[in-house]
């Protein structure tokens, strides 16, 4: 019987590779787990782990011999970490390998919110370039102020990205940092005041739940733009799309959302609003990458190694 598990909609390759590397039984959901035959459930000792479905106490119980959660993925909020460590569980993530790949797309929403290009590609595949002459002027991105939410690994990167197009940094973290002149703000609200654009860099979970508040969307103003690349939980998402459906806030640059894939539809109605698919690790490159480290961590729990990534 396997040791190990591997759960989540993995690519084809990934899921080859872990099934190759260690003999790995699959399930597409966290829910199939319970119709697993109780033998093959307690001969599981690590899971690999690829979701947004919550990983509680109910799920670790299904697996008495667990002893390591390697989560696809830097942001672990879907997992229980009181309940790991109760349950002497070690958790892993995939920190770094993904920082370039999301801050990249950071900066994209910004620029394709700023230059409406999503709409502008629009008005030429659809002839009316040819037929009506120019695109309308939009909003520059460069040389404004931008606030970071959240001063860890990809927010410092979207920092280092905008401070190359002549941006004012400012940020809020849960303390000042060593940064290149970059400004620190005690709380969000004044950070948004401060600022034109503001790029959600948090980690998710209980803790930070609706920090980016009706307020602080209020503070960002009728030509600020909020730009999220985290989690959906860290968003007041009716408070935002009210401000948005008002034009109190000019726009938004959105990778993740409440409740995704099933995103509120009102967002889809609203042109001033980029979406993307939670895309932001999404290249074939990063993916390999985090795939690798996910595997490196749950090769070194069954060879009694170091953890490359260890959360707890
Ligand atoms: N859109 C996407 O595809 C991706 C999204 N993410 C999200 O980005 C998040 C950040 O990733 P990293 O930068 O690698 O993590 P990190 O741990 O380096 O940075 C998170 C930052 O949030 C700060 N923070 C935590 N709690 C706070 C609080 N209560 N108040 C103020 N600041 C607080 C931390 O001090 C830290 O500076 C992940 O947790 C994940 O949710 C990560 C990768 C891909
Ligand atoms: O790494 C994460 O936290 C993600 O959201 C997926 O890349």
């Amino acid at each position: 019987m396997t040791e190990t598990a591997s759960i989540g909609r993995y690519q084809p390759n990934e899921r080859a590779a872990l099934a190759e590397t260690f003999d790995a039984l699959h399930l597409d959901r966290l829910s199939d787990l319970a119709r697993v035959d109780a033998p093959e459930r307690a001969a599981i000792r690590a899971v690999a782990y690829k979701g947004h479905a919550p990983f509680g106490p109910a799920e670790m119980d299904l697996l008495p011999s667990l002893g390591l959660i390697a989560n696809y993925g830097v942001g672990y909020d879907a997992i229980d970490l009181d309940a790991a460590q109760a349950r002497g569980v070690r958790v892993t993530n995939t920190p770094d390998v993904l920082t370039d790949d999301v801050a990249d797309l950071a900066i994209g929403l910004w620029l394709m919110q700023r230059r409406e290009m999503e709409q502008a590609s629009r008005w030429a595949r659809e002839g009316h370039w040819k037929a009506k002459g120019e695109y309308r002027l939009n909003t520059q991105a460069s040389r404004g102020t931008a606030g970071i939410l959240g001063l860890g690994r990809i927010g410092r990167a979207i920092a280092r990205r905008l401070e190359g197009f002549g941006m004012e940094i400012h940020y809020h973290s849960r303390s000042e940092k060593e940064t290149p002149g970059w400004r620190y703000h005690a709380d969000p609200v004044a950070l948004a005041e401060a600022v034109d654009t503001l790029f959600v860099a948090l980690v998710g979970g209980a803790e930070t739940e609706g920090m980016v508040s009706a307020e602080v969307i209020h503070a960002l103003g009728d030509r600020g733009v909020l730009v999220n690349i985290a989690r959906g939980s860290l968003v007041d998402e009716d408070a935002l799309l009210d401000a948005l459906e008002a034009g109190r806030i000019a726009g938004a640059g959105l990778d993740v959302f409440r409740g995704e894939p099933d995103i509120d539809p009102r967002f889809y109605a609203l042109p001033s609003v980029v979406i993307q698919p939670h895309q932001g690790s999404g290249s074939r490159q990063t993916r390999a990458a985090m795939a690798a480290l996910q595997r490196e961590n749950v090769a070194a729990f069954l060879d009694g190694r170091d953890l490359a990534t260890p959360v707890i």
